[in-house]
C-alpha cells in the first residue's frame, strides 16, 4: 500500500477515567485498552471498565489486556465489557487465547533474551490477529514507559505488528518511519501519573503519529531498504 494512504493505527493504552476515553476518541484514536493484570497501576474491575467502554464513540475498539489472568477472569470481563479485542501479556498459549470467542493480540515481551524468529512465533500462535512488542520481561513489566532495541523486531512477520513500549512525543515519529508498523501503543508517555491521561500529550502523540505517516523516505518509496517492513506490509 502506498505510504501516503496509510495511517498507522494507534491504542492508548491504561484508562482509567471516562474523559480520557473520550479525549482519545475525539483524537481520532483507533483504540483504547483497560488493563486486568493484577498488580498494575493501571488495574481495573469489569464493572468499572464496563462504563469506561460506555464513554467510548462508535467505530473505537477496546482491547481488554491481561497478564496471566484465570479464564473466569477473562471470561467475565468478556461478558461485562464486550472487548473487540484480547491481549495477552503473559504465558498465555495459543488455545487458552483462543478460547474466548474474541480475536486476540500476543504481546512478546523484547526483554526476554530469547524472541523467537517470525516462524516460530506464528507456529506458536496460529489464532493471533496481531503481534505487540513490548519491553516486558527479564524484570521489566508491562507498561514500563521503556523502549527497546527496534532493530530486534523479527522481520517476516505476516500478522499485523503493533510497536509498543515506552513510545511517547519525543521517538514516535522515528519508531513509525523506521518500524512501519501497522499500530503503536503507548501508556506512560502520555500519562501524568500512571493511569491518568495528559491531553495535550495524547494530541501531540497523534500528531506525531500522522506526521511519520505523512513522511516517505525517498528509499522507502523507491522500494530499495526497508520497503519490506517487520509486518511483513509494504507501504
Ligand atoms: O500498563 C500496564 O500497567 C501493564 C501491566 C501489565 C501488563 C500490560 C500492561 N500494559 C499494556 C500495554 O498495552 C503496553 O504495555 C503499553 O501500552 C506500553 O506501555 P508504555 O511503555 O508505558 O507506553
Amino acid at each position: 500500500m502506498s505510504r501516503t494512504l496509510f495511517r498507522t493505527r494507534i491504542k492508548f493504552c491504561g484508562m482509567t477515567r471516562a474523559g480520557d476515553v473520550r479525549l482519545a476518541s475525539e483524537l481520532g484514536a483507533d483504540a483504547v485498552g483497560f488493563i486486568f493484570a493484577e498488580g498494575s497501576p493501571r488495574c481495573i474491575h469489569a464493572r468499572e471498565a464496563r462504563l469506561l467502554r460506555n464513554a467510548l464513540a462508535p467505530l473505537v475498539d477496546a482491547v481488554a489486556v491481561f497478564r496471566d489472568n484465570a479464564a473466569d477472569d477473562v471470561r467475565e470481563v468478556v461478558k461485562q465489557v464486550r472487548p473487540s479485542l484480547l491481549q495477552f501479556h503473559g504465558d498465555e498459549d495459543d488455545a487458552f487465547c483462543r478460547g474466548f470467542g474474541v480475536p486476540y493480540v500476543k504481546a512478546i515481551g523484547m526483554g526476554n533474551a530469547l524472541v523467537g524468529d517470525a516462524v516460530a512465533l506464528q507456529v506458536r500462535y496460529p489464532g493471533a490477529a496481531a503481534f505487540l512488542f513490548d519491553s516486558h520481561g527479564d524484570g521489566i513489566d508491562g507498561g514500563s514507559g521503556q523502549a527497546f532495541d527496534w532493530s530486534r523486531l523479527p522481520p517476516g512477520l505476516v500478522k499485523p505488528v503493533i510497536l509498543a513500549g515506552g513510545l511517547g512525543i519525543g521517538n514516535v515519529f522515528d519508531a513509525v518511519v523506521r518500524t512501519l508498523p501497522w499500530g503503536v501503543d503507548v501508556s506512560s508517555g502520555v500519562e501524568a501519573s500512571p493511569g491518568h491521561k495528559d491531553g495535550d500529550r495524547m494530541r501531540e502523540f497523534v500528531e506525531e503519529v500522522r506526521r511519520a505517516d505523512c513522511h516517505v523516505e525517498p528509499d522507502i518509496e523507491a522500494g530499495t531498504a526497508g520497503a519490506a517492513t517487520a509486518n511483513g506490509i509494504k507501504k
